[in-house]
């Protein structure tokens, strides 16, 4: 597998990590303008630090786009005429559409829509995937890239822009929730590090829990909570306070959010 980053920033960099770690591909280009920072992937056989896209398009099958959206058309504009029936173009750019990417590449390519987060440096990212018409051909291959760093679902492009949320968006919010429980911890008498390292394993417990037994977080809570008990006091409280109204409320902010950045 030939497989080109475009763009090796927050993401793309994250992406490097888990090819990596999963031994996915025989060799890696990663791009960036100002390659400095990232140089030290070159101490990886197999990786090429460069700021020539065309020439990491040239010697790649996957083509892996991780830019900012306002850098995306000109890049594409760059490298069009670079691109055949070998590559597979895989965007991560948040709210472009696939239609927008047919109108300066054309619809003759294959084109994957991907949405993965920042635990694929871990492999353990949750990707959802979408593609064109002639995509269709290589979604198994995405597929097979992204599950060697996590799990995928394919969904329709119309649900993109809610995955982006829950998904990439996701990990800053469970983030959040992990440190404000470390804070719990610590205001009851933990130090920091073992406050976090009780809020960060419980934190993979539960989800464990849901993926290993498949069963609704409602019916694990009750197992927990003891009438009369503490569990269901301190659960009690976190409604009154708003918990669950205010994740959904800051969840929806994030999707309206990415409409006005796909306007812009
Ligand atoms: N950070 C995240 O968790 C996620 C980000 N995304 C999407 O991925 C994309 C990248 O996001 P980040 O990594 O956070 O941004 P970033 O700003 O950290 O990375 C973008 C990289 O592209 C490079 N770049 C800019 N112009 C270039 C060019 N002409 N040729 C080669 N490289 C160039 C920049 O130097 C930078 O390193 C965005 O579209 C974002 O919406 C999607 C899912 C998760
Ligand atoms: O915050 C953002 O706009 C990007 C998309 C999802 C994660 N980071």
């Amino acid at each position: 597998m030939k497989i080109a980053i475009i763009g090796a920033g927050n993401l793309g960099l994250a992406i490097a990590k888990g090819i990596l770690h999963s031994n996915g591909a025989t060799t890696m280009y990663l791009t960036k303008r100002n390659t400095n920072s990232i140089q030290e992937f070159e101490k990886y056989g197999n990786v090429t630090v460069t700021n020539n896209n065309q020439e990491a398009v040239k010697n790649s099958d996957i083509l892996i786009f991780a830019v900012q959206p306002g850098q995306f058309i000109s890049i594409l504009e760059e490298l069009k005429d670079l691109l055949t029936e070998k590559h597979v173009i895989i965007s991560t750019i948040t709210g472009f559409r696939i239609s927008k990417i047919e109108e300066i590449i054309g619809s003759d390519k294959f084109i994957i829509r991907s949405m993965p987060n920042t635990a694929i440096s871990v492999g353990k990212s949750m990707t959802c995937i979408c593609s064109n018409e002639l995509g269709k051909k290589r979604v198994d291959l995405a597929r097979a890239i992204f599950n060697r760093m996590g799990h995928t679902l394919e969904i329709p492009e119309g649900q993109m822009q809610a995955a982006t949320v829950i998904c990439a968006s996701g990990v800053a919010f469970w983030m959040r929730l992990i440190r404000a429980t470390t804070q719990g911890a610590i205001q009851l008498g933990f130090d920091a590090k073992e406050a976090q390292e009780l809020a960060m394993h419980t934190c993979n417990g539960a989800a464990n829990l849901l993926i290993e037994s498949g069963s609704h977080p409602e019916e694990e809570i009750d197992k927990v909570t003891t009438p009369k008990g503490c569990t269901i006091e301190g659960l009690n409280e976190m409604e009154h306070q708003g918990l669950s109204s205010s994740l959904i409320r800051g969840i929806v902010t994030s999707f309206e959010k990415i409409s006005e950045i796909r306007k812009g």
